[in-house]
């Protein structure tokens, strides 16, 4: 479904991306994992060609994905959800939020399907608000529903529960493994990662990929771990008076 072949990319003078390749298909859930600032926003936005990559190939369905020929077809195949929700919201109520794309995309019975999706999110109360007063969680969720009510191919997913309270991320783990869409998952989040996905791709601080593969081996391979800083070391307290320090894996 998804091929990228030696993609760079840089903001200006700053490299990015070295190298990337990768290959995603039809129905896979995968979790795109790295510390602060190794690309992994970059990456999601370049597979929903917001951003085009400075060097190699990136292909849908066997075609080459360029500033030419991104249409409204291909926007309807790809929803992104970014990192902040409130970048996203732009209507002045919930309804007219999740309709927009519908709308965009000239479809039929919008009404009906705004209120299934609300519903099976659990914020139909909240259709007639406005987006931008509700919760950090809250927002989340309409952004999804928005996004998901247009059922795309592929679902792109920056940091989707940094703003989710226990209660909605287990409502997050258990659509993601309702849906059939193909998702593609940035986080933060090893629990979550585990929850979601089988496979996970990993950015290093170079920028470079230094995974591709089985999440439950990554999570023994302590070495690469180490190198993408997915593992630190603090300082933590045993009972009242016994403190050391060793490698964490955050669950
Ligand atoms: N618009 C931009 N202009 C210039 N540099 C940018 C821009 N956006 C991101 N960067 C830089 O590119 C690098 C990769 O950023 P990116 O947001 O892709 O990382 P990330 O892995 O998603 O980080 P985080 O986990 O903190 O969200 C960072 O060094 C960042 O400072």
């Amino acid at each position: 479904m998804i091929t990228l072949q030696n993609i760079e990319f840089s903001y200006e003078e700053k490299k990015v991306l070295h190298d990337i390749s990768l290959t995603i298909n039809k129905g896979e859930k995968v979790v795109l994992l790295g510390s602060n600032g190794s690309g992994k926003s970059t990456l999601l936005r370049i597979l929903a060609a917001l951003y085009f990559p400075k060097k190699g190939e990136y292909l849908f369905h066997t075609k080459k994905v360029s500033k030419k020929n991104i249409d409204k077809n291909f926007r309807k195949k790809v929803g992104i959800l970014f990192q902040n929700p409130e970048s996203m919201i732009f209507n002045p109520t919930v309804k007219d939020e999740i309709a927009f794309s519908l709308r965009e995309f000239d479809e039929e019975n919008i009404d009906k399907k705004v209120l299934a999706i609300s519903e099976k999110f659990g914020i139909a109360h909240l259709l007639d608000k406005n987006p931008l007063e509700l919760s950090g969680g809250e927002k989340q969720k309409v952004v999804l529903a928005s996004i998901l009510i247009y059922e795309p191919e592929i679902l792109l997913l920056d940091e989707p529960t940094a703003a989710m309270d226990p209660r909605t991320t287990g409502w997050f783990v258990d659509l993601m493994l309702e849906i059939e869409t193909t998702v593609i998952v940035a986080t933060h989040d090893l629990s979550i990662a585990y929850e979601v996905s089988n496979r996970a791709i990993v950015l290093d601080e170079k920028h470079t990929m230094v995974y591709d593969g089985d999440i439950e081996k990554l999570f023994k391979d302590l070495q690469t771990l180490q190198k993408a800083n997915l593992i630190h070391k603090h300082k933590h307290r045993h009972k009242k008076d016994f403190t050391h320090s060793h490698y964490h894996l955050h669950f």
